[in-house]
Order: structure tokens, then sequence, then C-alpha cells
């Protein structure tokens, strides 16, 4: 199978997108774009506790995502991944190709550009690097990029801060939803973590292409840092909305298997990139998933005379290999899971 890097066709120089690049239909195009929009995505002080009783709740409830500071990872951990990131892209392609992951198998480890593994469908402008990091019977750093020389370290530190900073979290979204703190925890299991770092190559025409299509993620929860270029953006009543660069933010974005354990009380936040003329962006989510063979439902407590269950149980494995042969199409997976009153 051929595999062509986003990155060597932008820094060919070419002037038009070639045609597998570019959406169909208009609405997938990025041109009618977002950030005209009033509203922005909810900023939130971990280090509050009147942003854990109600902004954190709001935030899951109606944006299903929110920019979080205070949150205890060090600002020089968040340079660090932007700059071993940008190190890896930056570096001659034979050296990244070494590291090219397996076609052939989604979501296999290493140096990726085509993220389904369907054989039409339109390509993301984006190519990507995806770790294996928890947990440490899948991890093996010799799959890792070398360079930059820290590159190992910095992928191992970083995995256990956002490992430490989602379970915070689970733990204060499992309380507020009149859950024991470790509900959330306990029901995921086992935590399998990925680490995805995006690159996004400027393109000559930003508004024809897509840099990641919209959807919804796949698990529970991800931590997103982004550089300062901007290009995230969060569906909210119909509208993208930019979720602005801030330096030492970290971004949430609840998954599926949170709505559907919180029984639609929060929901997952569809999402997608776009690119711009001018500049490259970087941005690195670490994702918290349950095994593949976990079973999902929603929270016993939570289903209730006047709340039945709004999604069937399902087995995370089998939600896995729907995403990536048919793809996301928004919300398409999750919906299919939608019990019909
Ligand atoms: O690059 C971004 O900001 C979004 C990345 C993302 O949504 C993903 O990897 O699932
Ligand atoms: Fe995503």
């Amino acid at each position: 199978m051929e595999v062509h890097r986003v990155q060597a066709l932008a820094e060919s120089g070419l002037s038009q997108v070639p045609p597998q690049y570019i959406q169909p239909t208009p609405s997938l195009r990025t041109t009618s774009s977002s950030s005209s929009s009033s509203s922005s995505v909810p900023l939130i002080d971990l280090s509050s506790s009147s942003s854990l009783l109600r902004h954190i709740p709001a935030a899951c409830k109606d944006w299903g995502a929110f920019q979080l500071v205070n949150h205890g990872v060090p600002d020089r951990l968040l340079d660090s991944i932007r700059s071993v990131g940008l190190g890896f892209f930056g570096s001659p392609i034979e050296s990244r190709e070494t590291f090219a992951c397996d076609p052939r198998r989604p979501a296999s480890e290493g140096y990726g550009s085509k993220m389904l593994s369907k054989s039409d469908g339109v390509l993301d402008w984006r190519d990507y690097f995806d770790h294996h990091t928890l947990p440490l019977s899948r991890r093996d750093p010799d799959r890792w990029p070398d360079f930059p020389p820290n590159y190992r370290e910095v992928i191992v530190e970083y995995s256990e801060h956002m490992k430490v900073l989602a379970q915070k979290l689970l733990g204060i979204i499992s309380r507020s939803l009149g859950l024991g703190d470790e509900y959330i925890q306990d029901a995921v299991g086992e935590v399998y973590q990925n680490i995805t770092i995006s690159y996004y190559p400027a393109c000559p025409q930003p508004e024809l292409v897509i840099g990641l299509q919209p959807h919804s993620d796949m698990g529970v929860i991800t931590l997103l840092v982004q550089d300062d270029v901007g290009g995230l953006e969060v569906l909210k009543d119909g509208e993208w909305v930019l979720v602005e660069p801030l330096k030492d933010a970290i971004v949430v974005i609840l998954a599926d298997q949170m709505e559907i354990i919180s029984n639609g009380q929060y929901i997952s936040a569809q999402h997608r990139a776009t690119v711009n003329t001018n500049r490259a962006r970087l941005s690195v989510a670490t994702f918290y998933d349950p095994s593949k063979s976990r079973k999902i439902f929603p929270a016993p407590k939570l289903v209730k005379e006047g709340s039945p269950a709004r999604y069937r149980e399902v087995v995370y494995g089998d939600y896995v290999s729907s995403w990536y042969s048919t793809g996301p199409d928004g919300r398409r997976n999750l919906d299919a899971l939608l019990i019909q009153p």
C-alpha cells in the first residue's frame, strides 16, 4: 500500500491540492467557519472549588469540552512535548519513515497519514505519530522516535502526568453525577492510553480540505495540548466554535464512552481541525480508553423511572472496529447505540 505524507506534498510547493483531499460537500469544507460565534469553550480553573462544583458539570452538559488551567501539569512539560513533536516532524523524511506505522492495520503504532482503513473516502490534511503508552505491557519505547534525543523520556513523563490528570477529572466528573468518586474509573477498568501527535502542514487551499474530519473521540476522555496556530473547533448548537489556543491550558474533550456511562447527562463533543495557508500546526491528544474486551453501559444509578437507559451496552472493541471501518461521520457510531423511546 502506497502512503503519501501530507507534509511531503505540502513541502513540494504545489499550488493546488490533489483531488483526493478535496471535500466534495461544501458543508464539510471549512469556509463556513466558526469564529464569528459569540460563545467560547468554557475556561476552567482546576484550583478553584466553584469550578469543581458548578463549572465542570455545566461544561460537561452543554459542551462536552472545556479548557483547563491550574491543572498541575508543569508548563515546561507541555513545552517539551510540543518541542519533541516538532523535532520529529522537522527531521529528514528518511529518518521519520523508519518509524512508519503499518497502514493496513487501524490504530497501529507509529508514523501515519491515513486514519481510516476504508479505501474510498476523502483524506485528511494531516500526518500523525501514534504512541501506545499504557498499559505498560503494550509500551515499547523502541518503536518511538529517538530524535530529538530526549523524545522517549518526554513521552514517558507526559504519559504519567496525563494519566494522573485524567483520573483526577474522572473522579470529579463521577462525583458530579452522584456516583462514587471511583465509579467511572472502575467502569473503565485498566486504562489503555494512546498519545497521538498530529501535524497539519500549511495548505495552499485550506478552504477545500479538512485537517481532521468532524468526529467525537471513541474512548472516555481526551486531554489535548496545541500550539499557538489555532484550528481545533468544537460543534456547539450547530456552529463550529474555535478553541482559542492558550499556551499553558489543556483542552478536555469528553468522549463517547463517557456519554454512555453518564446515560447522556454529559455529552461527547464533536470536533474537527482546520488548516491554514501560512503555518503548520501541531497538537498532542492523549486518549484514555477501556480495554477492547470491556463492556460499557449506562451507570445503573442513572437509569431510573423517568430516565430510562438511552444507550445499549457495547463491547468497547466492537465500538472501535466500527469506528475505524466505517468512519466517525460526526457522531454516527454513538447514535447507532441509541435506544429509541
Ligand atoms: O488536532 C487537534 O486539535 C484535534 C485532534 C483530534 O481531535 C484527535 O486526534 O482525535
Ligand atoms: Fe479527536
